[in-house]
C-alpha cells in the first residue's frame, strides 16, 4: 500500500514542526466546532471523536462505532470509517496551530470493523511543503495496540479562517462568529510562531 504521486511530500518538504504552544502530550483537544460531524459534542448525528495531543506532531483518538454507522448489517460503512480517519488527521491542526482542511485523503480497508468496536486511531505529520501538510493515519481495532482495521495517507492544506467565513452558509456562520468561544478557537490557528 503505496500512497499515491499526489501523496508523496516533494523534495525539500520540510520536517513537521510542533507549535511551542501546542497542547501537551495526552490533553484532550476538545471540538474545534460543536457541531462537527467528527467532534462536536452538539452534534447528534456524529461520530463523538475525542483525540489527544501525543508526542511531536502526532495526534491520537477513539470512535466507538455506533448502530447508526452501518453499511453492511452489523458492520461499519466505510465511509463513516474514512471520516474517522478525516476528523483525527484534522486535530493535527492543534498541534501545528495552523487551519487546515483536507484536500486529498486514500483510505485503505483492511479489515471490517463490527458495531460497538472502539477504533483507536493515530495520526501524525510526515512533511510540510509550504501551505500542503502530508500526514497519515491508522485505526485500530479495540485496543492502542490491536490490528489495523483501517489507514489513510492525506494531503491537507492551510487556509486563513475566511476561507470559513468566505464559504460557509450564514446562518452558521453568523451563530459562530456571535460565540466567543468559537472566535477564540479559530483564531487561536492563526498565532504564528
Ligand atoms: C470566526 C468563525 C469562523 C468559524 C471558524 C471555524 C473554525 C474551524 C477550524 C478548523 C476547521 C477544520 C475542519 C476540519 C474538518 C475535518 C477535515 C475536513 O473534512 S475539511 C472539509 C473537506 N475539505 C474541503 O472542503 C476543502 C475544499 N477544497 C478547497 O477549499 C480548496 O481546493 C483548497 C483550500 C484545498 C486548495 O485551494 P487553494 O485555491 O487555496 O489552493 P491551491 O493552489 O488549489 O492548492 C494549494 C496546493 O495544494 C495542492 N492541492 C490542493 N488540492 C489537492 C489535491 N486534492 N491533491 C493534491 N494536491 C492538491 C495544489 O496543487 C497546490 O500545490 P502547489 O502549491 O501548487 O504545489
Amino acid at each position: 500500500m503505496i500512497a499515491s504521486d499526489k501523496l508523496t511530500p516533494p523534495p525539500g518538504a520540510a520536517e513537521p514542526v510542533r507549535h511551542p504552544d501546542a497542547p501537551a502530550p495526552g490533553q484532550l483537544l476538545g471540538p474545534h466546532y460543536d457541531q462537527c460531524f467528527g467532534c462536536g459534542g452538539d452534534q447528534p448525528h456524529g461520530l463523538h471523536l475525542a483525540a489527544r495531543a501525543g508526542e511531536g506532531v502526532s495526534v491520537t483518538a477513539e470512535f466507538t462505532v455506533k448502530a447508526a454507522h452501518q453499511g453492511a448489517p452489523g458492520l461499519a460503512h466505510g465511509g463513516v470509517l474514512t471520516s474517522a480517519l478525516d476528523e483525527t488527521l484534522g486535530a493535527l491542526s492543534w498541534l501545528l496551530r495552523t487551519i487546515t482542511v483536507t484536500g486529498r485523503l486514500e483510505t485503505d480497508f483492511l479489515r471490517p470493523v463490527p458495531v460497538d468496536t472502539t477504533l483507536h486511531l493515530d495520526a501524525r505529520v510526515l512533511a510540510v511543503a509550504g501551505r500542503k501538510i502530508y500526514s497519515t493515519a491508522a485505526g485500530r481495532l479495540g485496543a492502542p495496540e490491536g490490528p489495523v482495521a483501517v489507514r489513510a495517507d492525506a494531503l491537507f492544506v492551510e487556509v486563513k479562517v475566511d476561507h470559513f467565513v468566505r464559504h460557509g452558509r450564514d446562518r452558521e456562520i453568523q451563530a459562530a462568529m456571535a460565540d466567543p468561544d468559537q472566535v477564540r478557537r479559530a483564531r487561536a490557528f492563526e498565532v504564528n510562531p
